[in-house]
């Protein structure tokens, strides 16, 4: 059914209103039009006492289209005609009482919409919530100014800031719902509800009205001051936490109409603004993922996984381990020794318990994913196995060995996946005879915190173990994006100029600890010596390896790794990287690892005339940023990703890129891909090929074109490009 807002008038004179848009009833500029019509012909009619405003499908709405925010101007209302109009002058202010039925969701503008109207009965478990700032907007339909008056300032501002909807149990203890009643009885209660308003027997309330949940000016201001504070803190570059402080502010001081036409002001400003078409790209993108060429959209029906063997209990396939037990998932963890085990199968534990601390999850959930796990040492039960995960450290000729025995030891439709970073897919699978049940799982470490599920196919891996795969990524609350297999697959080929650049840099003289503010000052959480350290100096150099033999045109090579490793640094894992690692504190710059950068440039003796470059902090980002942008170029150019938003959201969630720039494509094109590649060239005139721009960068700045234009997916594999 397309959208429509009906009324059903019944003879105990009570006007049912009902939104329609499936499958969220997202509201639309035409839907409020037409509930103020039905507001104003009901309001008009004598038989009708009171209101119901309801969504039918078993949702209430998913808040306002957010289609509109990415082309504001094509959007021609006027925000403060429909907030103060619909939601204050038609709902709140009608004669006649309005009582919200709540079921499933009611988020953002769906949430506001009952919020205008004199009480709310919500169905047990529905979903309430104003996650505006996720999108870089505030809410915008009164939200600002009935949220802290129903719910009080602290739980509106956190409800806010953090985007973190409740459930309509909490909601009825902190009084935003009035009753709860079953999705079989809400109407019928709802109605009896506004019924006893309209005879006085209810209290008739208007929420901007309230004043009782407020407390005093002072209070609010000290945790309007916290607030700013903490969102100066979190969210630096992103100016809707403040601007939506400041529009609950003007509330509480001049009261809730002159705060709606704040609130009004400001949301038409920040509508137009890059952070919102940034981050609606984003929720689009993420969505997109979703569906993948030839894979979800030929009629295949996912097989259920329910027992995953994993090999290798270090870091990464605890983590691995402990997202699938969190997803009722049977996880069966092997290692080599009973030692091994026992510290995989402790980190495993520590893993849910730090979740549980942080309040992620229950003691009752976390009990249960305990129990779904299973400690081996051999392969006796991996018969039973559905899909296998291996996540044992980056060596080829072990990983092969591995493989040709689960071939002999699985059965013949379990999956057969690995969760390297960096290697070949078809070199992994070389020795076995399964090519079509190989797949890459690589995850992001720490796997059971971070969201992005990257899957690697080769031109040999079937179609029904993707979707199976990208299946489980769900199940498990991932994101998983398909790609295609080659030497650091999407998101780490296209970060590895990220990785490797600033060692260039370092080594015309650059101060490391200098380019690691700037990129943090870009709005990464960490800088790329950080993030090495994290990682560690042995993968870093293993790694390494593999993106020089690769990409040897474009690869920096220096001592300085080697060095480092033989002066007994192994970065965060053994407290000594480029910072000091300690317990309980911030990393913080080690300045004794100075002369051993001093020692790696003598060996490599390429500052300009034997002295540092001098560049300025914008330009450090861009010559660590562009190579990354130029090599994105190639992984799109090769078709590893099926479309450039899919390394956007890649390098959101993989990489930490930050949001509101809208990924690394869509950033690229805000840029300009002209601007990339003379820059680009500049630098490879003056610092050697590792800044050569690509054909494909090359042809769309010399066409003006963006960077994202429609990738067709290329049918043949062309990995290892020397582009
Ligand atoms: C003026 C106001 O203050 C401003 C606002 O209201 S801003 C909007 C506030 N609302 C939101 O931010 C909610 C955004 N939506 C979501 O988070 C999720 O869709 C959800 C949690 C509601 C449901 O998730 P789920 O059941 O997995 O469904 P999901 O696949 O995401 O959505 C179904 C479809 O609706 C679309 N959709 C969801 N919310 C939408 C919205 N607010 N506007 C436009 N389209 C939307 C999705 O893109 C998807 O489309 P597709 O099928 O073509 O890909």
């Amino acid at each position: 059914m397309a959208m429509a807002v009906t009324m059903e008038v019944g003879n105990d004179g009570v006007a049912v209103i009902s939104i329609s848009n499936p499958p969220l009833n997202i509201i639309n500029a035409a839907m409020l039009a037409a509930l103020k019509e039905k507001f104003g012909e009901a309001t008009r009619r004598r038989d009708v006492k009171a209101f119901v405003l309801t969504g039918k499908g078993g949702r209430f709405s998913g808040g306002f289209d957010i289609n509109a925010f990415q082309n504001p101007s094509g959007d021609t209302s006027d925000r403060t005609i429909e907030s103060i109009d619909l939601v204050l002058n038609t709902i709140e202010d009608c004669k006649k009482p309005v009582v919200a039925a709540i079921e499933g969701l009611a988020l953002g503008g769906g949430l506001e919409l009952a919020m205008g109207c004199h009480a709310r009965i919500a169905a047990p478990k529905t979903q309430l919530g104003l996650p505006e700032l996720t999108l870089g907007v505030i809410p915008g339909l009164g939200g600002t100014q009935s949220l802290p008056r129903l719910v009080g300032v602290s739980k509106a501002i956190e409800m806010m800031l953090f985007s973190k909807p409740i459930m309509s149990e909490e909601g009825k203890l902190l009084g935003l719902i009035d009753e709860i009643a079953t999705s079989e009885e809400l109407v019928r209660v709802s109605r009896l509800h506004a019924l006893e308003i309209s005879d006085g027997r209810k209290p008739w309330v208007h929420s901007l009205h309230r004043t009782d949940k407020i407390g005093s000016l002072s209070e609010a201001q000290q945790l309007l001051r916290t607030a700013r504070e903490q969102a100066k803190r979190t969210a630096p570059n992103m100016p809707q936490h403040l601007a939506c402080l400041d529009a609950v502010e003007e509330g509480l001081l001049l009261g809730g109409y002159k705060g709606l036409l704040k609130e009004a002001a400001v949301s038409k400003e920040l509508v137009q603004s890059n952070t919102t078409k940034a981050l609606t790209h984003l929720f689009f993108a993420q969505r997109a993922t979703a569906k993948v060429p030839n894979i979800t959209d030929v009629g295949l029906k996912p097989n259920h996984v329910k027992k995953v063997g994993i090999i290798g209990g270090g870091i990464m396939g605890s983590g691995i381990a402990t997202s699938l037990m969190l997803s009722n998932i049977t996880v069966f963890l092997k290692e080599i020794n009973s030692e091994y085990l026992l510290k995989g199968m402790k980190t495993v534990e520590a893993n849910i318990q730090s979740l549980v601390a942080r309040g992620k999850v229950t003691q009752d959930k976390a009990r249960k994913a305990l129990s779904m796990l299973e400690g081996v040492s051999d392969y006796s039960d991996f018969k039973e196995m559905d899909m296998v995960i291996e996540a044992v450290i980056e060596d080829i000729p072990l990983k092969q060995e591995i493989f040709s025995e689960l071939e002999k030891v699985c059965s013949s439709c379990c999956i057969l996946a690995t969760n390297t970073s960096s290697i070949d897919l078809s070199v992994i699978g070389e020795k076995t005879k399964s090519q079509d049940r190989i797949i890459g799982a690589h995850f992001f470490s720490p796997a059971h915190i971070m969201p992005l599920l990257e899957i690697i196919r080769t031109e040999k891996t079937s179609p029904q173990v993707i979707l199976d795969l990208l299946t489980v990524g769900k199940i498990m609350k991932k994101v998983p994006i398909v790609v295609l297999n080659c030497t650091g697959f999407a998101v780490n080929r296209s970060f590895f100029p990220y990785m490797q650049i600033p060692h260039l840099l370092v080594h015309l003289g650059v101060d490391l600890f200098r380019i690691d503010r700037a990129i943090r000052n870009f709005g990464f959480p960490l800088g790329p010596f950080q993030l090495q350290d994290l990682g560690g100096f042995r993968l870093g150099k293993a790694s390494g390896k593999e993106y020089e033999n690769a990409f040897p045109d474009r690869t920096f090579r220096s001592p300085l790794t080697e060095l480092l490793l033989k002066n007994g640094r192994n970065g965060k894992s053994n407290g000594k990287g480029f910072y000091v690692h300690e317990k309980g504190s911030k990393p913080k710059p080690d300045p004794s690892v100075l002369p051993i950068v001093d020692e790696s440039r003598k060996l490599m003796n390429i500052m300009p005339g034997g002295k540092p470059i001098s560049v300025t902090d914008e330009e450090i980002t861009e010559m660590v940023l562009f190579p990354t942008i130029n090599e994105a170029c190639r992984v799109l150019d090769e078709g590893v990703v099926a479309r450039a938003s899919d390394l956007d959201v890649a390098s959101v969630l993989g990489m930490s890129f930050p949001s509101y720039c809208g990924g690394i494509v869509f950033w690229a094109d805000t840029v300009g891909s002209k601007h990339i590649y003379l820059s680009l060239k500049k630098w490879s005139e003056m610092y050697g090929s590792y800044f050569k721009p690509s054909r494909y960068l090359e042809e769309r700045a010399m066409k003006g074109m963006p960077l994202s234009v429609a990738v067709e997916a290329k049918s043949s594999l062309k990995s290892n490009s020397k582009l």
